[in-house]
């Protein structure tokens, strides 16, 4: 399948580590990422240390400050940040950014304060804010033009794979410094200190890497990063056109929101489960791990399940099992259960990016992925920063129910919350996106699971394929629009037959030849209606049948509704009756879809630059009548056409009968494309 925004292969990705001068930037930025997951978790948990004595809402605001800090440059200086790297050289930008990040981060167990250790935070992430387009920048310096996809790729992929990395290692960490203090009472330190050391090197050693590379002084591409607010606003404004999209988008942001929750208190909640650090790092590391076992082992285990409903299944999964965390207060539970939520995590978000991927249009693709990057990076540092404050606001409890004592804490409330924000996601993008209503959500569970085909309950008598026509008067662009979206559907890897009204068969050459001939004027209307039946009957069963039989896009200019606009409306003959012959003709076969392309009739003769045939010389009143009978047709049956003005530009109308089709079209997500996307889930930058 060859398209613009596909994402390359994991091993095709891989090779672009060849370049030498890109494998030292990779190294250091997979040393930055690295050390920014693990500030993030050293820095929760030294906040919720600091302040252990100042009372529960104390310490749930110092660890949701840690966040909001963190988010809150991004805000400030995104728009001035990339403008000012731009301007700067690159490498001294990168190396002083990680160099100063390092120093802070290591300075902060040093002063041991928590109002030093907000303002290190915050001024690291400004600094962060300068590095990060200067990282990107550079990359095009460094790798040739075709390389830059897989590139960006393997860029992104170590900026969110390093977080299970950075949760493991935080949670050895955290063991390591509590042996260590108990051996040596000396060394009694906070257990993220050590971690913030560690942090210190990552940085440090990242900026020795960089500044040895050789990055020449000419950039080859500049590149331009909007605002978060207007990445935001711009994306949306283009992808929430489509309820597909929109479902998807909605789904994915949700996710993103319990998810968001679940980070933000999972500190303070594993302190009710007496777990400290080492389990901190053990859930973080949980559902990042959990989210890489949906992403690769999810749908290739529920290869046959309709994409769109397992979307909705996987959120609801991920839900399902926040709720038993929240309920449950026990670590080894609330570890494996974590997992579960984030193979659920993980399914609906490569079934998300993939689908995305290939219902947004290519010219607007970046704009919907900016806006999925900088949304889920808002509502995850959002969420994040405000589930603590919740938190503290739900406070804890004791229940006693006779003997039995059951303790709730507002960390747990605020997992309850997460938990039904997600079931509610869930149920949302199941009912939008749900495209099969005929075979019940168990029925296909079980039968995916298993392996084995579907058992329908009635017997489809639809051939396979997809069935669209483009009707209108004359010259209104269906010819032009046929090839367009033939174009681009081949270019998508679909089975493409384009066939036309009358004369796509040997013997409709003949009727269209005896049709069109001005010879034939004062040919009765019935003759005229029967003959075009007659081109039909043979188009559908020698083209239009065998083409949807073995799964092709067929599409057509001109079909029955050309009959009953010219015949039935233009020639006056009973509407009735010509449904009722081309019903027989056509042996029932209607479209999946119709797209009227709407024109006023003096502008589309105009716009021919030949001699009018038989029909094109007819009156004025005659294309009148033949416009309005169109429109009233599409009027009739507005879930199965697409009326547009086709006054329009060609590109625009293009556009919009993209839009209209890419729900239609056969299941958008093959499997291959799973496997491809799988390895870019991705919310840092
Ligand atoms: N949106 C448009 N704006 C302006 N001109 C257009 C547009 N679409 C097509 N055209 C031009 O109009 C002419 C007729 O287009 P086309 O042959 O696609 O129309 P058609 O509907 O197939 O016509 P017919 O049914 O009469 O054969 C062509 O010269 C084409 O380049
Ligand atoms: C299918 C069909 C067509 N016509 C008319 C409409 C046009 O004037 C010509 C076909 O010419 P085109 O340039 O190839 O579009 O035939 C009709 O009257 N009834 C029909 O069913």
């Amino acid at each position: 399948m060859s398209r613009s925004g596909s994402l390359a292969a994991p091993g095709e990705a891989r090779t672009v580590l060849a370049i030498k001068p890109f494998r030292r930037l990779w190294i250091s930025l997979s040393l930055s990422s690295l050390g920014d997951w693990l500030s993030l978790l050293a820095l929760m948990s030294l906040a919720a240390i600091l302040t252990q004595d100042s009372g529960g809402l104390v310490q749930y605001f110092a660890v949701s400050g840690v966040v909001v800090l963190k988010l809150l440059p991004s805000l400030l200086l995104g728009p001035i940040a990339g403008a000012v790297a731009d301007r700067v050289d690159r490498r001294l930008t990168m190396v002083v950014g990680d160099v100063l990040r390092g120093l802070l981060y290591v300075s902060i167990p040093i002063v041991g304060r928590l109002d030093w250790l907000l303002i290190a935070n915050f001024l690291a992430e400004c600094i962060a804010m300068f590095w990060a387009p200067a990282k990107d920048a550079t990359v095009p310096n460094l790798v040739p033009k075709k390389k830059l996809e897989q590139a960006n790729q393997l860029g992104l992929l170590t900026a969110y794979g390093s977080a299970p990395v950075a949760a493991g290692l935080f949670a050895l960490l955290a063991a390591l410094s509590s042996v260590l203090g108990g051996l040596f009472p000396s060394m009694r330190v906070p257990e993220a200190d050590l971690a913030l050391y560690i942090n210190g090197v990552t940085f440090l050693v990242a900026a020795v890497v960089v500044w040895g590379l050789p990055i020449p002084d000419q950039p080859r591409e500049r590149i331009s990063r909007p605002s978060m607010p207007r990445a935001i606003w711009e994306g949306w404004r283009f992808a929430g056109t489509t309820p597909l999209v929109r479902g998807l988008l909605l789904g994915m942001l949700g996710a993103f929101a319990a998810g968001g929750a679940v980070i933000g208190v999972a500190r303070l909640f594993v302190e009710t489960l007496g777990a400290g650090n080492a389990g901190f790092g053990v859930l973080f590391g949980a559902v990042f791990s959990g989210m890489a076992i949906g992403v690769f082992a999810g749908p290739r285990i529920l290869r046959d399940f309709n994409r769109r409903r397992l979307f909705g299944l996987g959120i609801g999964l991920a839900g399902a099992a926040l709720l038993f965390v929240g309920l449950i207060p026990n670590m080894v539970l609330a570890a494996v259960l974590t997992t579960v939520m984030g193979v659920g995590a993980g399914i609906a978000w490569v079934i998300g990016l993939t689908a995305l991927g290939r219902e947004v249009e290519d010219d607007v693709r970046g704009r919907t992925f900016a806006f999925l990057h900088a949304s889920a990076r808002l509502v995850l540092m959002g969420s994040v920063a405000v589930a603590p404050v919740l938190a503290g606001l739900i406070g804890s409890y004791r229940l006693r129910v006779g003997d039995l004592t059951y303790d709730f804490s507002g960390s747990a409330g605020v997992l309850l919350i997460a938990a039904l924000l997600a079931v509610l996601v869930a149920f949302v993008s199941y009912r939008q996106m749900n495209d099969e209503h005929e075979v019940s959500l168990f029925a296909e569970l079980m039968a995916s699971i298993r392996g084995v085909p579907l058992a329908r309950t009635t017997e489809v008598e639809k051939p396979g394929g997809t069935f669209i026509v483009l009707e209108g008067g004359e010259g209104a662009g269906k010819s032009t629009q046929v090839r367009q979206l033939a174009i681009w559907l081949r270019e998508e890897g679909f089975d493409v037959v384009t066939t036309r009204e009358p004369g796509a068969t040997k013997v409709g050459m003949r009727l269209r030849a005896l049709l069109l001939d001005k010879e034939n004027t004062g040919m009765s209307p019935r003759t005229e209606a029967l003959l075009y039946a007659a081109d039909r009957a043979e188009h559908v069963n020698a083209v239009i049948r065998p083409a949807l039989e073995r799964g092709a896009i067929v599409i057509s200019d001109r079909y029955v509704d050309s009959t009953l606009a010219y015949q039935g409306a233009g020639r006056a003959l009973a509407e009735s009756d010509i449904a009722g012959i081309n019903s027989w003709a056509t042996n029932e076969l209607v479209p999946d879809l119709t797209v009227l392309l709407d024109l006023p009739a003096d502008q589309g003769l105009a716009r021919h630059g030949r001699p009018a045939d038989r029909l094109e010389s007819e009156p004025a009143e005659f294309h009148a009548r033949v416009r309005q009978s169109f429109r009233d047709l599409a009027d009739r049956d507005p879930n199965r056409y697409l009326v547009l003005d086709a006054q329009e530009s060609q590109e625009e109308v293009t556009r919009a009968i993209q839009r209209r089709i890419r729900p239609i079209l056969p299941d958008p997500v093959p499997g291959d494309a799973e496997e491809i996307t799988g390895m870019l889930p991705v919310i840092k930058e």
